[in-house]
């Protein structure tokens, strides 16, 4: 993802890239960013220090990396839009802190068509609530074989707004397997596949008795998370402090 930033705000004649950061045993360190996104170099080397005169950043890391960048934000006042997937509840609950003092985007996808997916979900999930015969909502994510967390951010999200249309009782699954009894009415599957070089797909189940709802959402390629999230930036610089999302960021909300 790192590399798709880079390649696409470089072509943005309003974006200047100041710094593209790695960890220490990083290959490539010392390159070019530019040349390590395979384009034209930029006259920024990819390091693992973090850069003076900052007026955003965008983090798409691994959660061993999100510690050091929420301090360093906080620390230079610097406005952060949060990618990364995976985070603990410790590093969830240092966002929102760091958000009590700088302005920040967090969304499990910056896609514009994940958000809207979002959308159309929650009004299914609030329309079918109380639907006879009673509702199986069950959530299928499919990425490439080099993604570390499961399920998806995304599909967690999709649940987590599903289930607030659904109430508190709302139970989350993960897989089933054995002799599990019959399905609950009260229980959202979760089936995360990987395969490939799959850049993203989420398709959300809504199985009634009789009749059921498909939504499906999915990337041809990753730029539709590279261009949200430069986006979300851009839309973050000059914004007081707070936690934002891709809804508050595409007006979706409103
Ligand atoms: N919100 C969204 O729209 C999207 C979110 N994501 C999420 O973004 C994250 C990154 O995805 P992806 O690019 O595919 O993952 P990659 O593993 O390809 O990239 C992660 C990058 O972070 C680097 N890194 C690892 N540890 C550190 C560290 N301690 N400090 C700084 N950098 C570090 C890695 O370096 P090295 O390779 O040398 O280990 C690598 O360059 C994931 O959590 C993914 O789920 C992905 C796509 C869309
Ligand atoms: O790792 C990925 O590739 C992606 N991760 C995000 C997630 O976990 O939801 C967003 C997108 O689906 C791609």
């Amino acid at each position: 993802m790192g590399r798709r930033v880079v390649a696409l705000a470089s072509e943005d004649t309003s974006l200047k890239i100041v710094g593209a950061i790695d960890h220490q045993g990083n290959p490539h360190l010392g390159e070019d960013a530019g040349v390590v996104a395979g384009f034209a170099p930029i006259g920024v080397e990819l390091s693992s220090k973090w850069p003076e005169e900052v007026e955003v950043v965008i983090d798409f890391s691994l959660p061993e990396a999100i510690d050091r960048c929420i301090e360093e934000c906080v620390e230079a006042t610097t406005p952060l839009v949060v990618a990364t997937t995976g985070l603990s509840d410790s590093q969830k609950a240092k966002l929102n802190a760091a958000a009590k003092l700088i302005p920040v985007v967090w969304a499990p996808s910056m896609s514009l068509a994940v958000n809207l997916t979002m959308k159309l979900a929650e009004q299914v999930a609030e329309t079918l609530d109380d639907v006879v015969g009673g509702l199986d909502v069950e959530i299928i994510e499919r990425h490439h074989r080099f993604k570390a967390d499961a399920p998806s951010g995304t599909a967690l999200k999709f649940g987590e707004l599903i289930a607030k249309k659904l109430g508190p009782d709302t139970m989350h699954i993960h897989g089933r397997e054995g002799h599990t009894g019959e399905r609950t009415r009260c229980e959202i599957g979760y089936h995360a596949v990987r395969v490939g070089d799959n850049p993203g797909e989420h398709t959300i189940v809504f199985g009634m008795l009789g009749e059921k709802i498909e939504l499906n959402v999915a990337a041809s390629n990753r730029d539709c998370y590279a261009s949200g999230a430069i986006a979300a930036a851009k839309w973050l610089i000059g914004r007081p402090k707070g936690l934002y999302n891709m809804f508050d960021v595409l007006g979706l909300d409103s």
